[in-house]
């Protein structure tokens, strides 16, 4: 039985886009921003309590991201979840080329349009967090026919789907999150490539042997500084790594571990605080 609470989150300065990026590593269930405050909505029954805000929060203050914040505690009435959850849940145009609906919302596209349906539940990745915009732009600018793709931290599996609807031969995505397999493996079927796009449970070392064309990597700084090594052994030789879940404040540190484990930088965009770079296997 789920117990919905929502947490009430007010900072200075007032940057609730870069809070609500950061926030979304957490295993939340919404989030709605508003003119004063940052509003989240969140399952107490098991998996999180509000030390796991604050510990980002506080994070936060000691990057001198913000200067401080202030947060509290409410229940949420059940009854009103589902309802406030589909309210806030908006089609993204990502690109001209690629739009993310809900299920339950509408888009009458043009024919040009590729339309990825996604049901996020608790997972990450509805589009509207800058960093997956990045990706999926980046995306569409590097994958090439045929490409077999690795998506590490896939959340809802948007990546993993975009890649093949832009081209790809085949994804394989992964996330530590059981919730994120589950909901990636309703969202292929949703979007019938379930055929080409494989979702599994784990960490990048549980890929054994395999190599991929392209690697994506969309999660936060410290997991993709610990992770470099791994996601080389994972990219072909020559093959890209594209990367985000960056501030654009990480950028020197990444280049040095990624260029230390033998990649090179070859493309970047920002958008507000976020960052995406494109790396290409150089050995
Ligand atoms: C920011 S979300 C990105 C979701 C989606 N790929 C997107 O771009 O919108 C990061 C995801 O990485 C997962 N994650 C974090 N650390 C991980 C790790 N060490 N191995 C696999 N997945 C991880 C989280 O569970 C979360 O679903």
């Amino acid at each position: 039985m789920k117990t919905y609470k929502q947490v009430n989150i007010t900072s200075i300065p007032r940057n609730y886009e870069l809070l609500s990026g950061l926030l979304w590593d957490l295993p939340i269930e919404g989030i709605n921003e508003t003119d004063t405050s940052l509003i989240i909505y969140y399952d107490a029954s098991n998996r999180i309590s509000i030390e796991e805000f604050k510990k980002v929060l506080d994070e936060a203050v000691r990057n001198n991201l913000i200067e401080s914040y202030e947060i509290s505690e409410s229940e949420v009435e059940n009854k009103n979840w589902n309802e406030e959850y589909e309210k806030n849940v908006r089609v993204i145009e990502v690109t001209d080329k690629i739009v993310i609906k809900p299920s339950f919302k509408e888009y009458n596209s043009r024919g040009d349009q590729i339309v990825i349906t996604i049901d996020p539940k608790m997972s990450f990745g509805t589009g509207e967090h800058q960093t997956t915009r990045l990706m999926i732009e980046m995306i569409e600018k590097y994958v090439s026919p045929g490409a077999a793709a690795l998506d590490v931290g896939t959340g809802t599996g948007v990546l993993a789907i975009a890649a093949v609807k832009l081209g790809a031969e085949r994804a394989l995505g992964i996330d530590n999150d059981e919730w994120c397999y589950l909901n990636g493996n309703e969202n292929i079927v949703l979007n019938n490539v379930e055929e080409r796009v494989k979702i599994i449970h784990g960490e990048i070392t549980d890929i054994e042997d395999e190599q991929f064309d392209i690697v994506l990597a969309n999660i936060n700084k410290n997991i993709l500084i610990e992770i470099a090594d791994e996601i080389k052994k994972k990219v072909k030789k020559t093959g890209l790594a594209i990367l985000s879940g960056l501030l654009n404040a990480d950028e020197n540190d990444i280049d040095n571990r990624y260029v230390n484990v033998g990649f090179r930088p070859v493309d970047k965009k920002s958008m507000g605080e976020w960052l995406s770079i494109v790396y290409r296997s150089d050995r």
